[in-house]
């Protein structure tokens, strides 16, 4: 004999629209509301696509009862009224399903596309979580030097140093790639790289050069090489949309690393900045080979080379930026954005990157490791150490 308890699992098991069992009435479900504020648009295909999508995303079970109105609004919505026979009435799941349908009657295919993407987008917003993660204000360090958030299918990585203006340490390295490995595996569809307070991230952090370890600086630009060729590899590797989210000025590496993003927001405060010369280094993050493939060559010299520092307006012409926002509006403007790509079918989203991506990996692998190569020669320069040196002496570091 069937259980209540049982119906309730097959309904649980099988609500996913694919098979029509026969249906099952439930009593209250005409008291569910048609018609939930889409007057002005009619829902596409394309829509109810979408809808059925951001169903499957759900983590809550909504119930038997909206199981039952979504199934019965999606079949007459892709087929029409029912005209199936009516199931035996020992057969409590298909009934269940049909009663749901038929009650439906004569209801258009258009109406009952709408009343499904109303159905979900209503029921999606009541169950949203607040929204992602802001960062703090200047000095407000909650959490460590960087802090990881996921929440609506969202992974963030914020620089988290406000004070000194989001340098990178050692340890942030570190903890940058333990963050991008969680990430690759969680459900979340986008990562994003942000930085918290006035800054996006102004490089490695200069004083790292200061601690020598016993084999000397040799052995200290050999360690920092191979960290650097690690810490690249991850985002050359990181199989998911990488989104920049850049707050404020970029420095150094925060800059470079940006060839390999797929979307980067920028404020219009933001400015890019790659000192190289300066400071007697060379490029890193794999910007000798995407910064000439992306802006050109005499452009990506400029950059690199003589250390142009170029603003938001201008990384946006040169396609290091995708798009500039006002200052104002940055964050309500780029979040919202993002939580709407994440209404996206991931799995296109992750078949569409990875073609774009594969048949590069392997070169940017090979230029990570001779970029790596040469800074390793340069931290041991004598260009490179007085100019550090210089840095930290302006500031009563050393
Ligand atoms: C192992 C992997 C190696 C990867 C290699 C990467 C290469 C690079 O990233 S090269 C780029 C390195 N970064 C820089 O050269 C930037 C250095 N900083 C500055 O030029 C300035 O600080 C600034 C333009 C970013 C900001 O200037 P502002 O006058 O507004 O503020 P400051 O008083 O200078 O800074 C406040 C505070 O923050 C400290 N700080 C800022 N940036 C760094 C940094 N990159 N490394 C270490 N410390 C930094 C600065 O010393 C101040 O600290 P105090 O308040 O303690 O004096």
């Amino acid at each position: 004999m069937t259980t209540m308890a049982q119906v309730i699992c097959g309904l649980a098991r099988r609500w996913c629209f694919g098979a029509l069992g026969s249906p099952l009435q439930v009593p209250c479900l005409q008291a569910l509301p048609l018609h939930l504020g889409r007057t002005a648009t009619r829902a596409s295909q394309r829509d109810l696509e979408n809808a059925v999508h951001q169903v499957k995303l759900w983590k809550k079970d909504p119930g038997n009862e909206v199981k039952l109105k979504l199934y019965a609004l999606y079949k007459q919505a892709t087929e029409g009224p029912c005209n199936l026979p009516k199931p035996d009435m020992m057969d409590l799941v298909n009934k269940a399903k049909w009663d749901a349908w038929s009650a439906l009657g004569s209801l258009p295919k258009e109406t009952a596309r709408e009343n499904y993407v109303d159905l979900v987008s209503s029921l999606s917003a009541a169950s949203e979580p607040p929204s992602p993660a802001k960062p703090a204000a200047d000095g407000e360090q909650a959490g460590g030097d960087l802090v990881v958030t996921s929440e609506n299918h969202i992974t963030t990585i914020t620089f988290n140093r406000p004070a000194k203006k989001n340098a990178i340490t050692t340890k942030m390295y570190q903890d940058i790639m333990l963050a991008l490995q969680a990430a690759s595996k969680d459900d979340s569809v986008l990562t994003v790289l942000t930085g918290n307070g006035e800054y996006y991230c102004s490089g490695n952090d200069l004083t790292n050069f200061t601690d020598i370890p016993p084999g000397g600086p040799e052995e200290k630009a050999r360690t920092n090489a191979i960290l650097l060729r690690e810490f690249v590899d991850c985002f050359i590797d990181f199989p998911k949309p990488l989104v920049a989210v850049v707050n404020g000025p970029a420095v150094g590496i925060s800059v470079t690393l940006l060839g390999l993003f797929d979307l980067v927001y920028a404020s219009d405060r933001a400015t890019f900045h790659t000192p190289f010369g300066p400071l007697g280094l060379s490029p890193e993050g794999c910007s000798s080979y995407t910064f000439p493939k992306m802006m050109g060559p005499s452009k990506a010299a400029e950059m690199l080379i003589f250390g142009r520092k170029l603003t938001a307006q201008e990384a946006c012409a040169q396609g290091l930026v995708t798009e500039v926002f006002p200052d104002s509006t940055f964050q309500k403007e780029v979040w919202t954005r993002l939580r709407a790509y994440t209404k996206l079918p991931p799995n296109a989203v992750r078949t569409s990157r990875e073609v774009m991506r594969s048949k590069g990996r392997e070169r940017l692998h090979a230029v990570n490791a001779e970029e790596c190569g040469a800074l390793q020669q340069r931290w041991l320069s004598e260009e490179c150490t007085s100019a550090v040196v210089r840095f930290l002496s302006r500031r009563g570091k050393l």
